[in-house]
């Protein structure tokens, strides 16, 4: 990987490279031997006065330390075979690849020109990959801005090498796939990419992604230019990547020509934007970095002499003409006299100004068929390729310090929402300091527990909505951000080990890729490329949902439920699990991706959480005497309207709870005798009995000392007020002795 993020000095880099075939092999004049000769047009380099009108897009956000290195545009050549029609018309070899940097004219072997390197008409699109682009992708991916465009007369091969078909993967796909590539193979950084697709049809800017998006205007500002109101997309996946290209293609102008069956009409460039920061828990406050990958498929030249009418013609002038305006701002950067350049002539060159001005690294690869009818047109382009290499680049990161990037805007938004989810979650759980109840009070108390209650119900069911809301929202931002598998997981979502949805290569995708990579991905785990929580949330809707079920009916209803759905082996095993899970409450949090399992867990945690609470609650309110009104019914928690209980409700409330554990514990003690009389050597089975008997004789203890303390209290509140609440006392008590029974009841089954 480390290689591969280095940044490459075009010249040496490419014209040491012995990777791809030599093209000079494949041509038809190969055999021929021919010395290097003058070679036209070797001038220096562009003057700096070309750069003096860099326009530096983000160059607001730039960081001062950005790393710097004076390139060229990597230019290289490929040649197309003759096609079927031109073999039938007995078309001859104009001019070839003479060995793996320069091309030659057959007629006139002092005519030739060096590039970077030249591509034979056998040269795979993926080998012109390796070379040409995927310096340039992976520049990108570390924030230097990028652009690949293909640039040759109609029918030549453009379309061929920037889209490629099934069986021939153009540079886009291939781009989204390494982009990928690099994202798994990058654990300490966490990506977003997002991805434009527009067309410049006859001088008019048309979204390719949003049908309704047509004649875009072109706006600029301090960063540079940019079409207002392009449609971006988020992508996922490069899967996800080419499917809205394959969307977009289908709105792209394509029309039939006398030289191209599918001939395309439009200029078209499909963005990928790359925002990157460090993955994991420092990366706050850091530097992300930002860039844009621009991959263009230009329409073709058209010859004036070729016969064309109506729509056809209008067209090809259109495109001939910013093509000119191409050829004219290629020619101005790299003349040091000149003071103006014509980027305004043309869409195409305003859309292309950042990248020609000399900002982030620029790949132009001109397509050109060997056939000698087209010759001149061919020539035509070698000139322009030749211009070209002189213009002077500076391949540096853009990073930005401020938080406007959208990676840093939606690990802000996660980071908020995950602490108000947190609060949340204390919320419910915190227990309102009470104070003691004075006698004075009860009847008063009695009236705000009512009320209270009611509040209590419908906002804990609201609480319940705003944290599956903030749970649906945390997973959807975190599915947007993508990191590399081999990244450590935990962090993301901590305790979330459930249900993931990978993204697996298929074998249409697989078609597509570098076959430097193929190994990889099909590799096992490799083959995911990012993780997806959607299987969690789905998961933790039902489980919210059990639970605002379970509080709505009450602990003990609910307990009656499940005894009669599922028996009491299932309370069992969520009875014996809940000791060592009791820290971990968060709702929605699968552990074990079993639902059954979550809800149970939970239950057992819910007892222990409200027992514990409500022997807190009765402790403060021993200790207290002053109780302020405006303590029972405030807004910051759920639980805050609790604060309105009364003595007698809240040891009724703790009797039960203690009622329902002691049933439970019955219910396992008697699954244990069973077993215990199975297996009557069995010491363990004994041991845990006899802590289980421990305990229920514990709770029944607490069950009766509550009772004295409610008989108690009753007795105080009726010297009080005996005409008003012994009435209500009465039918409390009745109300009791029946929950109570029916606890006998169960406890005894
Ligand atoms: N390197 C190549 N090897 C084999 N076939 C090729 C190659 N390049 C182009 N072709 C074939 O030549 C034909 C024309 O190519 P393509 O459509 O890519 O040209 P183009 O430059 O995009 O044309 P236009 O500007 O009119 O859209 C296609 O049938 C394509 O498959």
């Amino acid at each position: 990987m480390s290689s591969r993020r280095e940044s490459k000095p075009k010249k040496s880099g490419l014209s040491n490279s012995k990777a791809v075939n030599s093209p000079s092999s494949s041509t038809t004049s190969s055999s021929k031997q021919f010395p290097e000769i003058s070679i036209d047009g070797q001038s220096s380099p562009a003057s700096s006065s070309a750069r003096s009108k860099l326009q530096y897009i983000y160059s607001a956000n730039l960081h001062a330390d950005a790393d710097r290195s004076k390139e060229n545009v990597t230019v290289t050549v490929r040649f197309r075979p003759l096609s079927p029609r031109e073999l039938r018309q007995g078309e001859e070899i104009a001019w070839y690849a003479d060995g793996e940097t320069i091309v030659r004219n057959e007629h006139n072997q002092t005519t030739a020109y060096a590039y970077d390197r030249v591509f034979g008409p056998t040269t795979t699109t993926r080998q012109v990959y390796d070379v040409a682009a995927q310096h340039v992708v992976s520049g990108a991916m570390e924030g230097i801005n990028g652009t690949i465009f293909a640039y040759g007369m109609t029918s030549s091969g453009k379309t061929h090498t920037m889209h490629g078909d099934q069986r021939s993967p153009g540079i886009i796909p291939l781009a989204v796939k390494d982009a990928f590539s690099i994202i798994q193979e990058t654990p300490s950084r966490e990506f977003l990419l997002r991805v434009s697709y527009l067309e410049i049809y006859n001088e008019v800017v048309n979204d390719l992604l949003n049908p309704a998006g047509q004649n875009l205007r072109i706006r600029e500002d301090a960063q540079g230019t940019f079409v207002e109101g392009i449609k971006e997309e988020v992508v996922l996946s490069p899967a996800h990547a080419l499917s809205l290209i394959a969307a977009g293609e289908e709105h792209r102008h394509v029309g039939s020509t006398n030289f191209n069956l599918l001939s395309s009409r439009s200029h078209t460039i499909f963005t990928l934007t790359i925002e990157s920061s460090l993955y994991g828990e420092n990366s706050e406050g850091e530097a992300v970095n930002l860039s844009q990958l621009n991959l263009i498929d230009l329409a073709g030249s058209e010859s004036s002499k070729v016969e064309t009418t109506g729509i056809r013609r209008k067209e090809g002038s259109y495109i001939n003409k910013s093509l000119l305006t191409l050829g004219t701002v290629i020619s101005k950067l790299t003349d040091g006299r000149a003071t103006h350049i014509p980027y305004r002539d043309s869409k195409l060159t305003r859309l292309l100004q950042s990248s020609l001005s000399g900002h982030g690294r620029v790949s132009l690869i001109c397509t050109v068929t060997p056939s000698s009818s087209n010759s001149e047109e061919t020539h035509n382009t070698l000139k322009f390729a030749h211009r070209a290499k002189h213009i002077e680049i500076q391949a540096e990161q853009n990073k930005i310090i401020d938080e406007k990037s959208l990676i840093k805007k939606y690990q802000n938004e996660i980071r908020a929402l995950k602490e108000e989810l947190e609060q949340l979650k204390r919320g419910i759980l915190t227990i309102p300091q009470l104070h003691d109840i004075g006698e004075d009070d009860i009847i008063l108390l009695k009236q705000k527990l009512e009320d209270g209650q009611v509040k209590l119900q419908s906002r804990l069911e609201q609480e319940e909505e705003a944290k599956a809301a903030l749970l649906s929202r945390i997973q959807r931002l975190t599915k947007l951000i993508l990191v590399s598998t081999n990244a450590s997981q935990s962090s993301r979502l901590p305790q979330r080990p459930g249900p993931r949805r990978r993204h697996s290569f298929g074998e249409e995708e697989l078609a597509y890729l570098p076959h430097r990579r193929r190994d990889m991905t099909l590799d096992g785990e490799n083959v995911e490329l990012y993780v997806s929580l959607k299987g969690n949330a789905e998961t933790g809707c039902d489980t919210l949902k059990e639970e605002k079920k379970a509080r709505k009916n009450g602990l003990l209803n609910w307990l009656k439920h499940r005894k009669r759905d599922s028996g009491m082996e299932s309370m069992m095993s969520a009875s014996d699990k809940s000791s060592g899970n009791k820290s971990n409450s968060t709702p929605s949090t699968p552990k074990s991706g079993s639902k059954k399992f979550n809800v149970e867990s939970r239950l057992s945690q819910s007892l222990f959480t409200e027992s514990s609470l409500c022997m807190d609650l009765l402790s403060d309110a021993r200790r207290h005497r002053e109780v302020p009104e405006n303590d029972y019914l405030g807004q910051e928690t759920p639980l805050t309207s609790l604060k309105a209980v009364d003595q007698i409700d809240l040891l009724r409330e703790q009797q039960k709870i203690l009622s329902g554990e002691v049933a439970l514990h019955s219910s396992t003690l008697k699954r244990l005798s069973e077993e215990a009389a199975r297996n009557p050597q069995n010491e363990q089975i004994q041991d845990k009995m006899k802590r289980i008997s421990d305990e229920i004789r514990g709770k029944n203890e607490r069950i009766a000392l509550l009772e004295k303390q409610i008989a108690d209290s009753i007795t105080v509140s009726s010297n009080m007020e005996k005409s008003e609440i012994s009435q209500s006392t009465v039918a409390e008590l009745v109300a009791q002795l029946n929950e109570k029974s029916f606890e006998l009841e169960y406890r005894n089954l």
